[in-house]
Parts: structure tokens; C-alpha cells; sequence
């Protein structure tokens, strides 16, 4: 950068900022921050050096005292000038150069001192994240309890019925409302998200299926509760005995609305949605609900399918949890991603029917529908429960106004890449209150368990069985040797910050899509959302994540040695 063009760059804040004591070079002595005024205009600073003369104020701030940057003009007086030529006929004359460094150091203290001022904001923004976090659960819980009055009241004769017809379901009063294994559906989907959205009674398609979830353990000896995995009795500290923690997904009404979310452009999947609808309606008496696009080709084929359903605005997609039993998925992975996208809150079970090429997250074959759809419909079946992150962007210049914008939910990841830049990204990431590190590469993976088998296992992750409880933190062609991927447990809230003297914009995605810029001093907070995705499994969670990752990604696929060749 030229001198003139350096002399036009302007420094951008007059504020006073506050100086950490470790900021030595300006450092007063004793343990209070030191206050410091604005630099001086680059412009003054030039034309006095090319002038060669020395700017007796800048010597003079720099040798002070304290060691505060001072730009006060007290030249004025005669007494002041005649210092400063005998202390400059002392003191050698600095060149140019020094004089350039000294000031660019100082500008890099007053850069350090801005960003301090930025962490302490985000940190704030951070803390304000979690609360609302708190706040939305809160207000589930109170929906949940809400709901379970209510079911208690109207659902007796229900209960009864789904006792007898499924024979290892204990007596309510027994065990409470599900069990000490099991948690039921309404602590799962609820009926109204949060937030001030007015419930729509329109395409009301009567009462949603209730169903139970129970965990197949049989670790509950010494009348230890489910959680109670560490128990400490007569001072020893053991671990309760864990086994096979399946989650099954038991149906206590019959389920009666279906969703179709289907790829679009192919012909293969127009076909089966064709025929799985009508088979659903007139053997099984299901209502169907589909996307407005599938609707009309549906119509444009026949108008047989006039029965079928669709949304015509957001406000009615914030609402298909309340009327959806169970969503059926044609297509790949991105379909199972697309169909858990509409779902700001809970999501309905998913049974996703592989017409994908890879299909990682899609076990049920689509030739045997009928079979798998009648096992699924009657349950009881193994689901997954997916964890989902939750993910807001917080605008630096959104100023006072924090969540301004509507949280994204992913299933696999978020990204925070450099997108068309060719410099380094520059993130500086946190982990609730701690400060984590300094990602400088092309960018940063922040997964979920579901997540690790897709970009991140691209970027060098490991792979997680899905149910565990975890969030991955995965580096992106990190310009470092020592840069290993992590894995951190599902209750932290990671926090991450596009530094002010970042050289760029970065860029966040998420599953892939809904690309967001963000600009130094955004920033994005990440958690667990407390609205999983559960997918129902072909076989079992374990089983089927086996097959994915033999069958799918072909892990660990090698010829085996020859018996014959040189023995020990
Ligand atoms: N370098 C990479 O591996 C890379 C780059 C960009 C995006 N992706 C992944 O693509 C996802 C979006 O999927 P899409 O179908 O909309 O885009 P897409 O059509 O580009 O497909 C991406 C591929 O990733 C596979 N995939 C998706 N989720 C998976 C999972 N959980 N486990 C294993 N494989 C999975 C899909 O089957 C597909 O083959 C993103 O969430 C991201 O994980 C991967
Ligand atoms: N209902 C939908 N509406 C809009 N886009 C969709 C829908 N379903 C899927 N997509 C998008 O279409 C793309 C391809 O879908 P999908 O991954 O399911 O098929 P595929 O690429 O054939 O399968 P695989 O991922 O197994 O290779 C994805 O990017 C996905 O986001």
C-alpha cells in the first residue's frame, strides 16, 4: 500500500477502548485497564514524516509515562516546543520507517483492544442464546404438561385398548404414563411449536396417532433408574449395567395421515408415489398429505387423487406436525434431509424408502412396500432418534436486537467455509465459556453423530454411530499439522466468531444448503435442538448403521490375505 493510500484510510472509531493490563505495550503500571483515545489521522502522520519533520506529539505520546497513546496538542506553548527541540536534539531522529512500525503497532493494540470489546458482545449474544434456549424448552415442557392433562382426561379408553392389544405394555398406573423405559409421543411431537404462530384449523385431518417410545434395557436391577447409568453405594462408585438400548416406537392409536416428501424429476419416484397413495387410501384408509408440486402431477395423471392434500403457505408447513402421523420419504439422503428441513419443531416418525444411489439414511427397499409400510403402520418398530443442531446466526449489526433472525435446524451439519475467497477463513470458536481455537483453512464442519458419515467424514471425522450422544467438530483443510478433528458431548453450546480483522467474509450452509454470509462480527451459536428426527429402522439402529457403512460406503472393504505364503 502506497503512502497516499495508507494517508486516506482513515482510523474508523473515535471511542475511547479499554485496555486489558496484559496489553503490555501501552500498559500502566497497576492493574487498571487504561483508557485509549483514537490514533492519530494517518493523513497527519504522513504529511508530517514526508515533510521529515517529527511529529513532536507522537514522540511524545509514545514515551510517555504511562504508556497510554496520547494525541493531546499541547504544542501550542513555547515552553513545550522548546522541550521537544532539545529532547529531539537529545534523541536521534527516527525514520520514516520506525515511525510506520510504531504506529502500526499501535493500531494492531487498538485492533486487539476492539476485538476484546467484541468477544465480551458476543459472549453477551451467546449467554442471551442459551437463555432463549431455556426459555423454548420451558415452554415445551409446560405445553407437555398441558397436553398430558388433557390426554390423561379423554385418553382412558385408548390406553385400555392399546393395553390389550399390545401384550408387554404394563398398567399405566403401574409404571406412570409410560413406563420408567419410555417417554410417549407427545413428549416427542407436540401440537403447537413455540412462538406466537395462531393455530390454523384448517385441513384439520382429526386426531394425531398417539404413540409410546420404550427403550429395550435390562439394566434396571437394584431399582435403578433408566438414567442412573453411575450409582455410589457404600462409598463405591460403579457403573448400572448397560445392554441393548434400542428404542422402539409403539403405536397406541392407529395411525391415520400420512406425508409423502418425494425427489423431484424422476420418473421412478412419480411412479411408486402413484401407487403407494392409492394402495395407502384403499387398503388402509390413510389420508395423505403431499408437497403442492407433487399434488398436481398426481392430478395431472388422475384425477382419482383428488382425496390428497397439500399446504398452500409456511404458516400451514409450521403446522403439519400437528396433523401428521408419519412421513414417507422417496429418493436419497438429500430427501430425508428436505423432509426433516420442513420441520422447525418436532418431526413425525420417518420411513425413508431408498430411490437414492447411496442412500445412507434410507434402509426400507422400495420394492417391498406394502410389507415393510403394514409392519410399520401396526408397530411396533426400532427408530433412531436423530439429534439435530440448532444454529443462529447473530448479525454484528443487528446491534441491540439479538435473534432477529429464525434459527436454522440441521440433521448433518453446518459449514462455515470461505466460499469464493481465496484467503485463509480466520473463525475463532468457543465452547460455552471456553475458548476452543483459531480455525484457519478453508473452513469448519460443526456435525451431528447422523452427519459424521456424510462432509465430515469427507473432511477427515470420524464415524458415529448415531445414537451417540455428541456433536462433531471437524476441520476443513486446516493450515496446521496439529489440527485433529474432536468430538464433544451434545450438552455444549459452541460459539463461533468471524473476527473484526478477518481478512473476509465466511460462509455458513447448512445440510447443505440456505447459504449465509457472514461478515466479521457475526457470529453463529450452535446446540442441540431439542427436536430429534426419529427414523423408523429396517432392522435396528446398530444393524442398520452396519449395513450403511459396509453396504453404502464400503468401509474397510479389502481382498483377504492367501492361507498359503511365509508363516511365523
Ligand atoms: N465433500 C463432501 O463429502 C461433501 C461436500 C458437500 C456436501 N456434502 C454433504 O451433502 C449433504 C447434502 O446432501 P444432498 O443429498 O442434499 O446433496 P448431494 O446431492 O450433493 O449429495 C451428497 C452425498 O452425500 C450423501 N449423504 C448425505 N447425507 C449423508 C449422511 N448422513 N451419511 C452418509 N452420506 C450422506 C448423499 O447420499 C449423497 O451421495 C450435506 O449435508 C453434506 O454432508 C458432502
Ligand atoms: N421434496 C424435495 N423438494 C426439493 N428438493 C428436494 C426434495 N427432495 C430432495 N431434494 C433435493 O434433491 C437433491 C437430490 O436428492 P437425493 O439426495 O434424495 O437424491 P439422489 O442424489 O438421487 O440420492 P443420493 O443422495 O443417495 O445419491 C438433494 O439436493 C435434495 O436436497
Amino acid at each position: 500500500m502506497s503512502l497516499d493510500e495508507l494517508a486516506d484510510k482513515e482510523p474508523s472509531s473515535s471511542e475511547e477502548v479499554q485496555l486489558a493490563p496484559s496489553d503490555s505495550k501501552f500498559r500502566s503500571i497497576g492493574p487498571a485497564p487504561i483508557p485509549i483515545p483514537a490514533p492519530p489521522s494517518i493523513r497527519s502522520l504522513v504529511d508530517s514524516v514526508s515533510d521529515e519533520r517529527v511529529n513532536v506529539d507522537i514522540v511524545a505520546s509514545h514515551q510517555s509515562e504511562n504508556g497510554s497513546i496520547s494525541t493531546a496538542s499541547s504544542t501550542g506553548s513555547l515552553e513545550s516546543e522548546k522541550a521537544a527541540y532539545e529532547f529531539l536534539a537529545q534523541t536521534p531522529v527516527r525514520s520514516t520507517d520506525a515511525h510506520l512500525v510504531e504506529f502500526s503497532e499501535a493500531m494492531r493494540t487498538v485492533a486487539k483492544a476492539l476485538r476484546r470489546v467484541a468477544e465480551g458482545k458476543a459472549a453477551a449474544q451467546a449467554e442471551a442464546a442459551e437463555w432463549k434456549r431455556k426459555y423454548e424448552l420451558e415452554t415445551a415442557h409446560k405445553q407437555q404438561s398441558k397436553i398430558k392433562g388433557y390426554n390423561s382426561c379423554i385418553s382412558n379408553d385408548l390406553d385400555k385398548l392399546a393395553s390389550q392389544l399390545t401384550l408387554e405394555t404394563p398398567a399405566p398406573d403401574q409404571l406412570g404414563c409410560c413406563g420408567k423405559h419410555g417417554i410417549c409421543a407427545h413428549e416427542v411431537l407436540q401440537d403447537e411449536v413455540p412462538g406466537p404462530i395462531p393455530r390454523s384449523n384448517h385441513k384439520v385431518v382429526g386426531r394425531k396417532a398417539s404413540f409410546k417410545l420404550s427403550w429395550g434395557c435390562n439394566g434396571d436391577k437394584n431399582g435403578q433408574h433408566k438414567h442412573d447409568f453411575v450409582s455410589f453405594e457404600k462409598g463405591d462408585i460403579t457403573t448400572a449395567e448397560r445392554s441393548n438400548k434400542q428404542i422402539l416406537l409403539k403405536w397406541e392409536s392407529p395411525p391415520q395421515t400420512v406425508l409423502f416428501i418425494t425427489k423431484p424429476n424422476s420418473n421412478s419416484v412419480r411412479v411408486l408415489c402413484a401407487e403407494m397413495v392409492r394402495w395407502l387410501r384403499e387398503s388402509k384408509n390413510i389420508n395423505i398429505f403431499v408437497e403442492p408440486r407433487v399434488r398436481k402431477e398426481l392430478l395431472t395423471e388422475d384425477s382419482y387423487y383428488n382425496f390428497v392434500q397439500t399446504w398452500d403457505n409456511d404458516e400451514e408447513i409450521k403446522m403439519l406436525h400437528t396433523k401428521v402421523d408419519l412421513i414417507v420419504t422417496l429418493g436419497g439422503d438429500g430427501t430425508v434431509l428436505w423432509a426433516a428441513s420442513l420441520f422447525k419443531g418436532p418431526v413425525p416418525p420417518v420411513v425413508a424408502f431408498a430411490l437414492g444411489s447411496l442412500g445412507f439414511m434410507t434402509p426400507f427397499p422400495s420394492e417391498q412396500y406394502r410389507e415393510l409400510l403394514d409392519n410399520v403402520l401396526n408397530g411396533p418398530f426400532s427408530i433412531t432418534l436423530r439429534n439435530r443442531i440448532q444454529c443462529h446466526v447473530i448479525r454484528d449489526a443487528a446491534k441491540d436486537e439479538i435473534m432477529t433472525e429464525e434459527p436454522f435446524l440441521v440433521l448433518n451439519e453446518v459449514t462455515i467455509d470461505r466460499g469464493i475467497s481465496s484467503y485463509l477463513t480466520n473463525l475463532e470458536v468457543y465452547c460455552d465459556s471456553s475458548f476452543v481455537t483459531c480455525v484457519q483453512g478453508d473452513g469448519l464442519i460443526i456435525s451431528t453423530t447422523s452427519g459424521s458419515t456424510a462432509y465430515s467424514l469427507a473432511a477427515g471425522g470420524s464415524m458415529v454411530h448415531p445414537q451417540v450422544p455428541g456433536i462433531l467438530f471437524t476441520p476443513i483443510c486446516p493450515h496446521s499439522l496439529s489440527f485433529r478433528p474432536l468430538i464433544l458431548p451434545e450438552y455444549v453450546t459452541l460459539r463461533v466468531q468471524v473476527p473484526y480483522n478477518s481478512r473476509g467474509a465466511a460462509w455458513a450452509s447448512f445440510d447443505g444448503k440456505d447459504r449465509q454470509q457472514l461478515s466479521p462480527g457475526d457470529a453463529l451459536i450452535c446446540s442441540i435442538s431439542p427436536w430429534p428426527v426419529p427414523t423408523a429402522c429396517l432392522v435396528d439402529s446398530t444393524t442398520d448403521f452396519f449395513r450403511s457403512i459396509h453396504e453404502g460406503l464400503h468401509w474397510n472393504l479389502r481382498k483377504s490375505q492367501s492361507f498359503d505364503g511365509p508363516r511365523d
